[in-house]
């Protein structure tokens, strides 16, 4: 393991974080801090349909083509128990045709409303290398809207051992137990055991 740590893995080109959407870049850069330097790229990519581990590895390997060189990327779900995953990855598409209202009145049958939060990122060190992916889950309830409207269904999601929605918490608090924060820890513990030294120079 040690050695492992100490040994160094020069890398020419910096990694890339290729997303779409502003709120996520945001949430990267405040939990990675100065713990991974990275660039961003706004880019929409073709998302597959299929299991979130599947359409994140995807998402990797069509923007490793683009960027020509390490790229990290995640695909984000929210599953409801009840309905056994789904939305899952295409509660984008819910959300805009159906918003928080309508994603609540999925579960009126139900009586568990309990859910999950998955963020699945994959790096991939350039095209034709086979990424890899880190999955960081963060289990709550769905409830009615509370808290600022500002990104995507955080007013609707109440994480077990809280009683605020992640949009009614201090950003810093739901980034201490978010999806995105669990996925990056092993990202973060990935990039330190295989001794990655990325170039930041180009
Ligand atoms: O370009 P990409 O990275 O794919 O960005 P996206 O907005 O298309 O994101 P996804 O495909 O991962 O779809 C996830 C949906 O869940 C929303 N979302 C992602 N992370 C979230 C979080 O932490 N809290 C609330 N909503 C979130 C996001 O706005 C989308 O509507
Ligand atoms: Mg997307």
């Amino acid at each position: 393991m040690a050695a492992a740590a100490s040994r160094a893995v020069l890398v020419s080109r910096p990694v890339t974080f290729v997303t779409g959407n502003a709120k996520k870049l945001e949430e990267v850069k405040s939990i990675l801090g100065q713990s991974i330097p990275f660039q961003s790229l706004k880019l929409d990519l073709p998302e597959l349909q299929g299991e979130p581990e599947e359409i994140s590895k995807e998402k990797a390997c069509l923007a490793a083509v683009q960027v020509n060189g390490p790229v990290l990327v995640e695909d984000t779900c929210l599953c409801f128990n009840a309905l056994k995953g789904l939305p899952g990855p295409y509660v984008k598409w819910f959300l805009q045709k159906i918003g928080h209202e309508g994603l609540n009145n999925l579960l009126m049958a139900y009586e568990d409303k309990s859910a999950y939060a998955l963020c699945a990122f994959s790096f991939a060190l350039g095209p034709d290398v086979e990424p890899v992916t880190f999955l960081g889950k963060t289990p709550g309830k769905i409830v009615p809207a509370r808290g600022p409207n500002d990104f995507g269904w955080d007013p609707i999601f109440q994480p077990d051992g809280y009683d605020q929605t992640y949009a009614e918490m201090p950003k810093e608090e739901k980034n201490k137990i978010s999806h995105r924060s669990r996925a990056l820890d092993m990202v973060k513990s990935h990039f330190a055991e295989a001794g990655y030294n990325f170039s930041t120079s180009n």
